[in-house]
């Protein structure tokens, strides 16, 4: 305060000074929020735009250096819960500005308090401790690949053993193939020396295909993304057109095509078995699987080819190449030799090269891991007018439970997680599912082929959920993850929306459209409300897998 003895001139000295000083502080203080602003925003948005590295930088049993902290890259990541770090680095996500869904609106567009707080609804989901549940140690008889060094090639283990397991010799590896335009292999046993669809096979263990907080499966499916495509021949197996992709350091893909406009819903006439398979629905099964913290399909991943460049002038496949031919449009059209739909009725089209596809990452070749294929016991009948068992008869679960495999350990409760999944994307066609015979009947159920998945949003098939009507029987962490992920903080629809938006073909157009992503929320509630009706019912409806 001014003292009453000061003079005026000293006064308006003093009042000149505040003044001044008031005004620089002003100043200042404007300069400092816009540049806490911008320091806020930029971190914020930048993950979901840095491209994800390719090259095997990062090995397996090293943890994947995040760009908040270099110095924990020597910390091994494989065996053991850490944060997750890849989801925050979505994979392949330079198309993410095209923000389809309001996502990140609402973390770099709403005020300044969501400025500040950077984790989405599915960094959220993965961080929760459903999705970091402690795994069980893994001995070496559960990974399905193991390296035979050349040291170790004579380690006294007897020829029975040898052929037992699936063992990728080092020493082949360096017999570098000859065929052009492949890369010369030298890998050795140093993970960092092995392409990213090698290091997906050697991460394969008994009780899941990956490992989700292991950014191998963002490099695996950036590498499938855009790696140049050395070779495309027809797919044998299956009933529809289906390719095999060859990448230059051997790495494969099972390529399905876009074959009608991605919001045509299924045909109310057609039957489950003659719908078209969806390029999409192989893309959002991934996500979905991932999401339910299942981890059983191979990484799928989306992209546009040129059918010309990359299919019709490098296929060594004659009967493919035959089928080529330029539509009345003048768009580039192929349609295959297969079972179901491939005749020049329903060609595969360009536009007018550019197609659509979803690439799969292969699983090891059968040679070195046979897999062994189960009829399921709620297959549906392929028949127009026949009835299956399970139809007829309301007790049929307790049959199913009395006989091997599903008398004992998780058979049951895996095969109901297959159905929850199933229903959720209103699969129909589960007729069979695949196990990795080198792990007996104490392992995971592959979800492979889910091309008929995602074909009608407007209606639900309640009967894909009759095993666990009938069985009443549920994993408690599948159904507590089935209850997060209905709370708004967590809604499936919003968390896959986000995950999909990770994939190349975002950029496109959206992978699930929005009514089908509502679909979901809904069919997750209808999953919750079997599950009630069951409670009350039954005493033992929740196979109690995890105490915490
Ligand atoms: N990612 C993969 N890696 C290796 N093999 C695979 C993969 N996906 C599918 N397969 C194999 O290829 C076979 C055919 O694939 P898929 O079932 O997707 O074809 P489809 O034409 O849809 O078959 P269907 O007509 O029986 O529905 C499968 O039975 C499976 O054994
Ligand atoms: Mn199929």
């Amino acid at each position: 305060m001014i003292k009453p003895s000061l003079g005026g001139s000293t006064r308006s000295i003093y009042l000149g000074l505040a003044c001044l000083s008031l005004s620089l502080h002003l100043l200042l203080a404007f300069f400092c929020l816009s540049v806490l602003q911008t320091a806020c925003v930029l971190p914020t948005s930048s993950p979901a735009s840095t491209p994800t590295r390719t090259n095997s930088q990062h090995s397996q049993s090293i943890s994947h250096s995040s760009s908040s902290s270099p110095s924990s890259a020597a910390s091994s990541s494989r065996k053991l819960p850490t944060i997750p770090r890849s989801e925050e680095h979505h994979p392949l996500s330079a198309n993410t500005s095209s923000d389809a869904t309001g996502t990140r609106k609402k973390r770099i567009g709403a005020g300044k308090g969501q400025r500040v707080k950077s984790l989405s609804k599915l960094e959220e989901l993965f961080k929760h401790p459903l999705y970091n549940l402690p795994r069980p140690q893994l001995q070496d008889d559960d990974w399905l690949l193991r390296l035979k060094t050349n040291e170790h090639g004579s380690d006294g283990e007897s020829e029975e053993e040898e052929r037992e397991d699936a063992v990728l010799d080092e020493s082949q590896w360096h017999s570098a193939s000859g065929q052009e335009g492949y890369d010369k292999a030298a890998w050795t046993s140093k993970a960092e020396t092995h392409p990213p669809w090698l290091r997906f096979h050697l991460g394969i263990s008994r009780w899941e295909l990956y490992d989700r907080k292991d950014p191998i499966v963002a490099q695996l499916t950036h590498y499938l993304a855009t790696q140049r495509v050395l070779g495309a021949v027809q797919k044998t197996g299956g009933t529809q057109l289906k390719l095999l992709m060859s990448f230059p350091n051997h790495g494969q893909a099972l390529l399905k095509p876009m074959k009608q406009s991605r919001d045509a819903e299924t045909d109310v006439n057609l039957f489950y078995f003659s719908d078209f398979e969806r390029h999409n629905a192989e893309i959002a099964a991934f996500h979905l699987d991932r999401l339910l913290g299942f981890n059983r399909i191979p990484p799928v991943v989306g992209r546009l080819i040129n059918v010309t460049s990359e299919v019709r002038e490098i296929t060594s496949d004659k009967k493919l190449a035959r089928t080529f031919f330029t539509s009345p449009a003048g768009n580039v059209c192929f349609y295959g030799v297969c079972e179901y739909y491939c005749s020049s009725e329903h060609p595969v089209c360009g536009r007018p090269h550019e197609l659509e596809v979803s690439l799969a990452a292969m699983l090891p070749d059968l040679s070195l891991a046979p897999r062994r294929s189960w009829r399921s016991p709620w297959r549906r009948s392929y028949s127009r007018n026949k009835l299956a068992q399970w139809q007829k008869d309301p007790a049929y679960c307790d049959t199913v439970k009395q006989k091997p495999p599903y008398s004992e350990g998780t058979r049951l409760v895996d095969l109901i997680d297959m159905a929850v999944l199933d229903f959720l994307m209103s699969n129909m066609d589960r007729h069979h599912y695949e196990t990795f015979e080198k792990f007996g009947n104490e392992t995971f159920l592959l979800h492979l082929d889910n091309g008929r998945a995602f074909g009608r949003h407007s209606q639900d098939e309640p009967s894909i959920l009759v095993p666990l009507q009938q069985c009443c029987r549920i994993r408690r962490t599948t159904l507590l993850r089935l209850r997060i992920l209905s709370l708004p903080a967590f809604r499936l629809s919003d968390v896959m929306r986000e995950s999909l938006l990770s994939d190349p073909l975002a950029a496109v157009a959206p992978v699930l459209s929005e009514p089908h992503l509502s679909a979901l929320d809904r069919r997750l509630a209808a999953v919750l409300q079997l599950v009630e009706v069951c409670e009350q019912h039954h005493d033992d409806v929740i196979n109690d897998d995890w105490e915490g």
